[in-house]
C-alpha cells in the first residue's frame, strides 16, 4: 500500500481534516485502471523535448486543504504518471491552507527523495512543488496551462454558500491577535467554506465545471469529486452536451442501498491532438 502523506504538522482549526473523500481521491489516483489511464497519457516519451505533449505535466489542485491529495500526487507521481518529473500547484481560498499545503507536499517528496537516496533505485523523483497560492478556484491561472486538475469540493447542500474571504480575513497576524470569541467565529467560518456547497451542493463546483474547458491544455484532464446529493449522472450528461468531451465515473465509495455515496468524475477532452 502506497504510503499517506503525514499532516500531523497542520492545525484543523480552520483546516479540513483528511477524511474518506480525501482518501477517495488517494485510492482513485492510485488505482491499477487510472494510473495506467493517466501514465499512458502523460508518460515521457521518446520524442523531442521540444514537443509539448512531452512536456512536464502540470498538476493542480484547487481546494488543496491540508494538501494531503496534492502531496500524494507529487510523491507517487511514478506509480500515478508514470514518471518521476510532474510540477504541482495548490490553490486553496483560505491562506492557511496554502500554508499547511506547501509544507505537506514539500515533506512528502523530500521523504521519497531520502528513501530513494538510501535504496537501489537509481532514478530520483524530480517533481517540484511551484506553489501554494491563495486564489478562488482557477482564476488566477493562465488559459490552456493545467494538465491535470483535482478537485474534492465543499459539496454538502446548504441554503447558502459562504462568502469568500478578505484580504484581511485571510492575515495571520490579524487572527492572532483575535479574541477568543472572535477566533472562533473566524474559525468555523473558515470550516464551512470546506464543505458548504449552497444549492445542491454545486455552487462552488458548477463554477469549477464552467473553467474547465478554459483552463485544460489539450491533453488535459480533470477530476472532480462528487456526492449523491450532487446529482452526478446529471452532471456528466451536461458534460458530454459540451460536445468533444468526456466525463465517467472512475472511483466511488460508500455504496448505500444501491447508491454510491462519493463518486470522482474523470473529465478530458475526447481526442488527444
Ligand atoms: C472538502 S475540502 C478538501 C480539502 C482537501 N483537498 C482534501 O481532500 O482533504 C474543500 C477545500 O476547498 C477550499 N475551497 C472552498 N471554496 C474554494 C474556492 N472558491 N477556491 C479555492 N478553494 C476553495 C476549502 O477551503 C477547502 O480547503
Amino acid at each position: 500500500m502506497l504510503p499517506t502523506p503525514d499532516t500531523s504538522h497542520v492545525s484543523f482549526d480552520t483546516i479540513y481534516e483528511p477524511a474518506e473523500d480525501s482518501y477517495l481521491f488517494l485510492d482513485t489516483l492510485s488505482s491499477a485502471s487510472e494510473s495506467k489511464w493517466l501514465s499512458e497519457r502523460f508518460k515521457k516519451s521518446t520524442r523531442t523535448s521540444s514537443d509539448s505533449s512531452n512536456a512536464v505535466p502540470l498538476v493542480v489542485e484547487a481546494g488543496t486543504g491540508s494538501g494531503v491529495v496534492l502531496a500524494f500526487a507529487a510523491a507517487q507521481s511514478q506509480h500515478i504518471f508514470g514518471r518521476q518529473d510532474i510540477l504541482t500547484l495548490g490553490i486553496d481560498v483560505n491562506r492557511n491552507a496554502c500554508i499547511a499545503t506547501r509544507e505537506t507536499v514539500s515533506a512528502a517528496i523530500k521523504t521519497v527523495q531520502k528513501d530513494t537516496e538510501t535504496s537501489a533505485v537509481d532514478q530520483i523523483l524530480n517533481t517540484i512543488h511551484i506553489s501554494s497560492i491563495t486564489s478562488d478556484l482557477c482564476t488566477a491561472l493562465r488559459p490552456g496551462s493545467v494538465d491535470v486538475l483535482l478537485f474534492n469540493p465543499p459539496y454538502v447542500p446548504t441554503e447558502e454558500l459562504p462568502r469568500l474571504p478578505t484580504e484581511s480575513e485571510n492575515d495571520p497576524t490579524k487572527s492572532q491577535a483575535m479574541p477568543r470569541s472572535a477566533k472562533f467565529e473566524s474559525d468555523s467560518y473558515f470550516l464551512s467554506l470546506t464543505y458548504a456547497g449552497g444549492a445542491d451542493g454545486m455552487e462552488t463546483t458548477n463554477r469549477l465545471l464552467e473553467a474547465i474547458p478554459g483552463v485544460l491544455s489539450d491533453r488535459g484532464v480533470a477530476y472532480v469529486l462528487l456526492c449523491k446529493q450532487n446529482r452526478p449522472d446529471e452532471v456528466k450528461e451536461r458534460i458530454r452536451a459540451w460536445g468533444g468531451w468526456n466525463a465517467e465515473s472512475v472511483g466511488s465509495s460508500g455504496m448505500q442501498a444501491g447508491w454510491e455515496k462519493l463518486v470522482i468524475v474523470r473529465i478530458w477532452k475526447q481526442e488527444v491532438q
